[in-house]
C-alpha cells in the first residue's frame, strides 16, 4: 500500500495538468462553435462555392464539437515518464496547447504505443507508467508501474498496486467495460496489426478478444481515416443483446461511424432474434442448403396460371401448361437469376404468341413491335404476366419451403429424411413467427440467387476529402478532414465496406460466412473468436472451408491472447474442467485474479427450482454491485424469466446462446445438465460458465451435470 499523503500529493500534481487540458478544451469548444456560426453566415453570400464551403465548415465544426463533448469523460488517463526525462500524457484524443505543444497524445498514436507495450523486461525507454483515474474533471486515483528502477530519478514517486488489477475489480455495468487505459502488450500488438489482409485474434474466454476488435476498429479509423471512415467499418456480433452490450465502446473512444450489426440484422430487411435448435441451425447453416435454395429459386410459382388465352383481333392465341413451362425453363437456365431474366421470359412469351398470330393471319396484323405494344397495354395480359412470373422477394420463396411436398422435392438427394423432417417443423413456423437468425443467411442467399435490379450507387463528391496518415497529436484536424466522408449516404444494403470485424467468429455458420463475405469483398478483415466456444454442431471442416473462402487469399496475421481478465481463477477452474472433458489438450488462458470465493453448486427438486432460482438471484443482488446474468437453456428462457418478475433491471435472463460474448458480475446458471448432451452443448456450457467476474452459482434438478471425460464424442 502506498503512503496516503504521497498519493494525495501526486493526485494534486496530476490534477494541475488535467485542469490545463480541460481549460484548453473549453477554448477549443468555443472555437468550434464560432466556426459553426461563421459557416452559417457564409450562406448569405449565395455563391455555389460559398455554399459548399459553408457546408464543410458547419459540418466540420459540428463534428468537432461532438467529439469534444463525447470524449469529455476520462479524457486523460495515462502518463509516461521516459528515461530521456520527457513526459507524455496519453488520452482518448490528442490535444495541443495554444502554441501547438502537445498536452495529450491520442492513445492510438505511435508515441502512445509504449504506454501499452512497455514491460519491466522490456521498458522501451519508459521509466514509470502511470494510470490516471478520474471522474469527469477530477482526478480520483493513480496506479503506477515502475518499469525501469535503475533509470528512475531519486525523487520519482510510485503509488498504487498496478493499473490492471485496480481496473478489473470494478463492477460490471450494462455496457462493456472500458479498457483503453489498461490495454496489455499482447492485445496492443493485435490492435495495431497491419491494416490490410486478415487479422485473426484467438484466445480463450475473457482474454479481451472483443475489446481488441473494437479498439482495433478505432485504431484503423485513426490511422487511415479517409479509407476506413469513407469506406466504412462493419462490426458483426452474434446477437442483438451482444451488439447492445458493445455499442458504447466505440463512441466512448470518439468513434461513432462504424456500423454494428448482429447476424440476425445484417440484412436490412430483417431484424430477428429468433433461434433454431442446434440440429436445425446446423442444417440451415450448412452449404448443402444452398443447392436446396437454388432448386427453389428456379421452381414454378405455386398456383401460377397453367394456360394463357387471349382473344386477339378475333383469333384465339393460346399457350398450354407444357409450352409455358418450356418457355420458363429456357428463359431460366441453371445459374440464371430469376428476377434479372424476367424480361427474357416475357420476350420468349411474346415470340411464341407472335408465331401463333402470324400462323392464323388475322386481318390487319401489325408489325411485331406494335403487336407487342398492343398486348402489353392489355390488363388481362398484364395480370397474367404478374401471376406467371412475378417479381420475387426472398421471403416469398423461402415460404415455399414450408410446403412439405416442395421441401422434399428440393431437398431430394441432398438432405436425409430426418433432416427434411427437422426443417419441415422449423419452416412451418415461418409465417407465424417470422424468420430465425439462421434464416437471414438463407434469405440473403435467395436474394443472390434470384438477383434484383440494383440501384446505382451514389458516390460522394467530396472536395474536402483529405488523405491523412497517423498523427502524433491534435487529432481534431484529421477528424474534421474526414467529417465529410462520414456524411456519405450509404445504400441501405451497402456492401463495399473497407473493413469488416467479425466477433465470436467461431459461431458463424458456412451460410453466414457467405452472407458476411458479400459485404466485405473489397475489405480487410479482423476476425476474433475461440473455436472451443462454438455451438456449431455441424461439420467443423466445412466451417473452416467456408470461412477461408469468404476471406479469400488475403494475407493472414494471427495473434493469440493468453490471459483471462474476466473470470476469477476460482470460476475459470470450473469452466476449464468442463472443456477439458472434450478437449483435453486445449491450451487455456490463465485467469489473473483470485477472489477467494468458490463457485456454488446446488440441487433442487423440480417443484423447488423456481423458488430457489429466485432466492439465488436476490442473494446476488446483495452480493455484487453490477449485473447478474441468469443463464437458461434455450427453450426455458420465458418460463424462468417468469420466476424472476419484479426483480431490478440488474438481473438479466438470457439463454446460453445469448450469453455468448457477454459478461456479468454474478451468474446463476440454471439446469446445466441440459447442455451436456453432445460436444456442441458442452462447448456452450463452457461459454455459460465463463461469463461471471465475481460469483458463479449452478443450480438444477440433476446433481451429476459435470460431464465425464469421453462421455460424448
Ligand atoms: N487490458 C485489459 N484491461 C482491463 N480489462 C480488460 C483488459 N482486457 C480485457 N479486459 C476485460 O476483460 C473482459 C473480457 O473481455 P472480452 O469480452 O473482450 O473478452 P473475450 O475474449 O471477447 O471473451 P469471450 O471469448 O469469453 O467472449 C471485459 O470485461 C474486458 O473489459
Amino acid at each position: 500500500m502506498s503512503d496516503p499523503t504521497v498519493l494525495q500529493q501526486e493526485i494534486a500534481l496530476e490534477q494541475k495538468h488535467v485542469d490545463r487540458v480541460y481549460a484548453r478544451l473549453v477554448d477549443l469548444r468555443r472555437d468550434a462553435s464560432r466556426a459553426e456560426k461563421e459557416g452559417y453566415q457564409l450562406s448569405r453570400v449565395g455563391t455555389f462555392g460559398a455554399l459548399v464551403e459553408r457546408d464543410a465548415m458547419v459540418f466540420h465544426a459540428a463534428r468537432r464539437r461532438h467529439a469534444l463533448d463525447t470524449e469529455y469523460e476520462g479524457l486523460v488517463f495515462g502518463r509516461l515518464d521516459l528515461a530521456t526525462g520527457a513526459t507524455h500524457y496519453v488520452g482518448r484524443m490528442g490535444i495541443r496547447d495554444e502554441n501547438s505543444a502537445p498536452l495529450v497524445v491520442d492513445w492510438r498514436a505511435p508515441a502512445a504505443a509504449a504506454f501499452y507495450r512497455a514491460t519491466a523486461a522490456e521498458p522501451l525507454g519508459v521509466v514509470r507508467r502511470r494510470m490516471i483515474q478520474s471522474a469527469r474533471e477530477r482526478v480520483t486515483g493513480i496506479e503506477d508501474d515502475l518499469l525501469d528502477p535503475e533509470a528512475a530519478p531519486d525523487d520519482m514517486r510510485v503509488v498504487g498496486d498496478g493499473a490492471l488489477l485496480a481496473s478489473l475489480s470494478k463492477a460490471t455495468g450494462h455496457g462493456m467495460r472500458d479498457i483503453v487505459a489498461t490495454i496489455q502488450r499482447e492485445q496492443d500488438e493485435a490492435i495495431r496489426s497491419p491494416a490490410g489482409g486478415v487479422t485473426i485474434v484467438t484466445g480463450g474466454p475473457g482474454t479481451g478478444k472483443t475489446a481488441v476488435a473494437l479498439h482495433r476498429a478505432a485504431y484503423l479509423l485513426y490511422s487511415d481515416r479517409s479509407r476506413f471512415a469513407g469506406g466504412g467499418i462493419l462490426v458483426v456480433g452474434p446477437s442483438g443483446v451482444f451488439v447492445e452490450y458493445i455499442a458504447t465502446v466505440l463512441p466512448s473512444l470518439g468513434e461513432d461511424t462504424a456500423t454494428l450489426r448482429s447476424l440476425g440484422s445484417l440484412v436490412p430487411a430483417y431484424d430477428t432474434t429468433r433461434v433454431d435448435s442446434g440440429p436445425v441451425a446446423a442444417i440451415k447453416g450448412s452449404l448443402r442448403i444452398r443447392r436446396v435454395l437454388e432448386r427453389a429459386s428456379h421452381d414454378a410459382v405455386p398456383g401460377a396460371p397453367t394456360e394463357l388465352r387471349l382473344l386477339y383481333r378475333g383469333t384465339l392465341l393460346r399457350l398450354g401448361a407444357n409450352e409455358l413451362e418450356q418457355i420458363r425453363r429456357k428463359a431460366l437456365p441453371r445459374g440464371a437469376r430469376r428476377n434479372e431474366v424476367r424480361s427474357h421470359g416475357f420476350d420468349r412469351l411474346f415470340d411464341a404468341l407472335w408465331a401463333q398470330a402470324r400462323q392464323s393471319k388475322p386481318a390487319g396484323l401489325p408489325e411485331k413491335r406494335e403487336f407487342e405494344a398492343e398486348l402489353a397495354d392489355r390488363n388481362d395480359f398484364r395480370e397474367f404476366l404478374k401471376a406467371w412470373w412475378p417479381r420475387f422477394t426472398p421471403l416469398r420463396v423461402l415460404r415455399w419451403l414450408a410446403d412439405p411436398a416442395r421441401l422434399r422435392n428440393y431437398a431430394n438427394g441432398l438432405l436425409s429424411r430426418e433432416e427434411i423432417g427437422l426443417l419441415e417443423g422449423s419452416f412451418a413456423l415461418l409465417d407465424e413467427q417470422g424468420p430465425t437468425i439462421a434464416d437471414v443467411a438463407l434469405l440473403d442467399e435467395l436474394d443472390e440467387l434470384m438477383g434484383r435490379p440494383r440501384k446505382p450507387q451514389q458516390k460522394s463528391k467530396n472536395p474536402f476529402h483529405v488523405r491523412d496518415g497517423v498523427q502524433e497529436v491534435s487529432t481534431f484536424s484529421d477528424r474534421q478532414a474526414a467529417a465529410r466522408s462520414q456524411n456519405v449516404q450509404r445504400d441501405e444494403d451497402y456492401r463495399d465496406y473497407a473493413h469488416v470485424v467479425v466477433d465470436e467468429a467461431q459461431d458463424v455458420t458456412p451460410m453466414q460466412w457467405r452472407m458476411i463475405g458479400r459485404r466485405g469483398q473489397y475489405a480487410s478483415w479482423t476476425i476474433v473468436g475461440d473455436p472451443a466456444q462454438t455451438a456449431w454442431s455441424g461439420d467443423l471442416e466445412e466451417l473452416d472451408r467456408a470461412r477461408e473462402r469468404a476471406l479469400g487469399s488475403r494475407r493472414r496475421n494471427t495473434y493469440a491472447l493468453t490471459t483471462n481478465y474476466r473470470n476469477s481463477s476460482e470460476i475459470f477452474e470450473v469452466a476449464a474442467r468442463v472443456i477439458r472433458t472434450i478437449m483435453p489438450d486445449l491450451p487455456l488462458p490463465s485467469a489473473v485474479r483470485s477472489t477467494g470465493v468458490e463457485p456454488v453448486d446446488l440441487v433442487a427438486t423440480a417443484a423447488g427450482l423456481p423458488g430457489l432460482v429466485r432466492e439465488l438471484a436476490e442473494k446476488q443482488l446483495t452480493d455484487v454491485d453490477g449485473t447478474i446474468g441468469v443463464i437458461t437453456p434455450v427453450p426455458r428462457q420465458e418460463e424462468i424469466a417468469g420466476w424472476l418478475t419484479g426483480l431490478p433491471e440488474r438481473v438479466q435472463v438470457v439463454t446460453a446462446l445469448e450469453a455468448k460474448g457477454m459478461e456479468y458480475d454474478a451468474v446463476v446458471l440454471v439446469e446445466p445438465a441440459a447442455l451436456t448432451k453432445d460436444a456442441a452443448g458442452i462447448r456452450t456450457l463452457y461459454v455459460a460458465l465463463s461469463r461471471a467476474t465475481q460469483r458463479l452459482t449452478t443450480v438444477g434438478t440433476d446433481a451429476n451435470w459435470m460431464p465425464a471425460t469421453g462421455s460424448v464424442s
